[in-house]
């Protein structure tokens, strides 16, 4: 097969869907890669790294889509690369289509064979969103830190204060991969930390691991209303896989909340939970809406390319692997099947259809 990897052109990510290592995986299976040049620069590998492992670098993004049996890539195609869909054309990346219905249609009009990284599923786990999951969680205390501070428009905050000041009030909205992860940081930052789950197994596992460090409470609006009323920080960290996430901040909980606190919205590529929901950029992360500050960040991890690009690659990888060798025998295999979101001119995956297509 001819497995093409183009750069990616969504602002500030400089992730790439292939490392040196992947390539040299696929090419001693025999199969061809294409890698468009300079893809892999902004993670640290150069041409000349691909090349040694058996890659052919090419010039023009444009050629790799046409030829290529499968496109491996990190983020959802832009509109600019709706053109190079076609049926034939096996497309193996991030989509969150669920927040994106004019790259569903595309890709369903054109008859391409989508394969989506977080809704793979293996053992319960989200295995191919895990690893940009544990990167945005641990980014998002590191985001939250910076924008308390005065500089950067935040209220002037150390999260974990002095003695004989308080510490920040951090909340965090999901005890799933994003969430824990974030919880490790915002522990480590001594914050004070409050976690939110409806799955109350995962908030017992949590508090037997951080015992009165942390606490824990269920999910439901009136706690978290109680909740966010004196948070200096919220996590969005929340996720029904492949779906929208629910609506956890409304309108009144952001009217009770303290002006200057900051709502790290991770859960913003699957559409945000507020009704304020907006993706935003690394070069303007922040926004304003009554006093409390929005970060929409929809491809965090694309900032620390050197360690994102390999994690998810190595995620990846095995299934990429799978497909190129045989694609109607890896479409039956069921972690790989839980991926599938278009074909032969179709939507596949059912929340999808419910969404867009009833
Ligand atoms: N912005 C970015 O750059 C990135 C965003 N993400 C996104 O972060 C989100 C979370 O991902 P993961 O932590 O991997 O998912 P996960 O599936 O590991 O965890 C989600 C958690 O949300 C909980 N949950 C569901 N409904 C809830 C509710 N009403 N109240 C409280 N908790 C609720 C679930 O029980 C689960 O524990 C996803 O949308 C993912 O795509 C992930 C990586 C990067
Ligand atoms: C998961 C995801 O959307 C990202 O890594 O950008
Ligand atoms: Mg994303």
């Amino acid at each position: 097969m001819i497995i093409g990897c183009v750069k990616e052109i969504k602002p500030f990510e400089y992730r790439v869907g292939l490392t040196p290592g992947a390539v040299n995986a696929y090419t001693n299976e025999g199969h061809v890669v294409l890698m468009e040049k300079g893809a892999g620069i902004g993670s640290g590998f150069s041409d000349e790294d691909y090349v040694f492992y058996g890659a052919k670098i090419v010039d023009d993004a444009k050629e790799i889509w046409a030829t290529s049996d499968m496109i491996v890539k990190v983020k959802e195609p832009l509109a600019s690369e709706y053109q190079y869909f076609r049926k034939d054309l096996i497309l193996y990346t991030y989509l969150h289509l669920a927040y994106n219905k004019p790259l569903y249609e595309a890709l369903r009009d054109r008859g391409v064979t989508s394969i989506a990284y977080e809704t793979i599923e293996e053992n319960g786990v989200l295995v191919c969103l895990e690893p940009m999951s544990k990167v945005a969680g641990r980014l998002a205390l590191i985001e939250a830190a910076k924008y308390l501070e005065a500089p950067f428009g935040g209220p002037g905050l150390l999260i974990s204060g002095l003695p004989g000041t308080p510490r920040a009030n951090i909340v965090i909205l999901g005890a799933g991969v994003v969430g824990r992860n974030a919880l490790m940081m915002a522990v480590g930052m001594g914050a004070n930390i409050t976690i939110l789950d409806i799955n109350t197994k995962r908030l017992s596992d949590l508090e037997d691991l951080y015992q009165n460090k942390i606490n824990t409470l269920y999910s439901n609006e009136k706690n978290i209303m109680d909740a966010l009323k004196s948070a200096d920080v919220v996590i969005g960290a929340v996720l029904i896989a492949g779906d929208k996430p629910p609506l956890l901040i409304t309108d009144e909980i952001l009217a009770n909340m303290k002006k200057g606190a900051i709502i790290i919205d991770v859960s913003i590529d699957q559409g945000g939970i507020s009704n304020h929901a907006k993706v935003t950029y690394h070069d303007n992360p922040i926004y304003d809406v009554d006093g409390i500050s929005f970060y929409g960040v929809a491809n965090m991890p694309g900032s620390v390319p050197r360690t994102s690009s390999q994690a998810l690659s190595n995620a990846t990888l095995r299934y990429g692997l799978m497909i190129a060798k045989d694609p109607t025998k890896a479409l039956a295999h069921e972690p790989i099947k839980k991926g599938l979101q278009t074909m032969n001119h179709q939507g596949v995956y059912q929340t999808l259809i419910k969404l867009f297509e009833s």
